[in-house]
């Protein structure tokens, strides 16, 4: 039996006149990896950041309709801090702040309140072992974060995002900047992530979404052309338009 994570129904944003998404309705399934596919400019990532409010930050942004966190409406009557600190995210290229490491990782749980180092140590550790970056980093904690290489800062940037200990991650092509050896290892810590975590993932890369997501959704022109379990999604596509897509015929 699986469980609904995020509801989305009867989804409309408009940017100004310019209709971004069209009448949305999908289940996100708990501790499932969740793909968004489509073509460049199809409305992946605007889709992602309705779910954490971060469109709330566009002028002239219009959403209707609904979307709830565990049956609750995350437009009314929440508070929008609370919200992305439930709802956390990842972006495409690695931002570190330039910090030291243990200051990237610590940002967040500071924020919230946690002074304690001893609590702080152990935070920074258990996030990092999360993001399968301690090993690499134990020894140089206080160095600048700038420092590490790009997958290593993008793995740091996962660190950061688990630090407030979310319960949803949404990426945004969290891999595009990298080269194919980080790449591998992102897509295996998204496969060990999804024990804990629901997983929303935007992806340019139609091979990545077959390995690493459970169901996949295709948009097409601010559309949900066709959402379902990615194994079906991609030998067995019911529309047309998504099949000519995963085989690559759309132009
Ligand atoms: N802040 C904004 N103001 C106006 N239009 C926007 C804004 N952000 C996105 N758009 C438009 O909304 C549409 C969807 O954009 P979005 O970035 O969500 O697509 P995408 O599928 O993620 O694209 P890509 O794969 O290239 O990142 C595009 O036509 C884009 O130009």
């Amino acid at each position: 039996m699986s469980d609904v994570k995020i509801s989305i129904r009867n989804l409309d944003l408009f940017y100004g006149d310019f209709q971004a998404l069209k009448n949305i309705n999908m289940d996100i399934i708990e501790k499932k990896v969740t793909a968004l596919i489509g073509p460049s400019g199809c409305g992946k990532s605007t889709f992602l950041k309705t779910l954490n409010r971060m469109n709330d930050l566009v002028e002239n942004v219009k959403i209707t309709g609904d979307v709830k966190l565990d049956g609750k409406d995350v437009y009314r009557n929440i508070d929008v801090i609370k919200l992305r600190k439930r709802v956390g995210m990842v972006f495409q290229k690695p931002n570190p702040f330039p910090m030291s490491i243990y200051d990237n990782v610590a940002y967040g749980p500071r924020t919230h309140g946690i002074k304690k180092k001893s609590k702080l140590d152990e935070i920074v550790e258990k996030s990092l072992r999360g993001s399968a970056l301690w090993d690499e980093v134990k020894d140089r904690l206080k160095k600048n974060a700038l420092g590490l290489s790009g997958g290593q800062q993008q793995r740091l940037c996962i660190a950061r995002a688990l630090a407030v200990e979310p319960e949803v991650l949404l990426m945004d092509e969290p891999t595009s900047a990298l080269d194919p050896i980080a790449t591998a290892r992102i897509e295996d810590l998204v496969e060990e992530l999804k024990d804990k975590y629901t997983i929303v993932i935007v992806t340019h890369s139609m091979q990545q979404a077959g390995r690493i997501s459970d169901n996949t959704a295709f948009f097409l022109m601010g559309e949900l052309i066709e959402f379902g379990e990615t194994a079906k999604i991609f030998s067995n596509p019911e529309n047309k338009k998504t099949e000519d897509y995963i085989t690559g015929r759309f132009g």
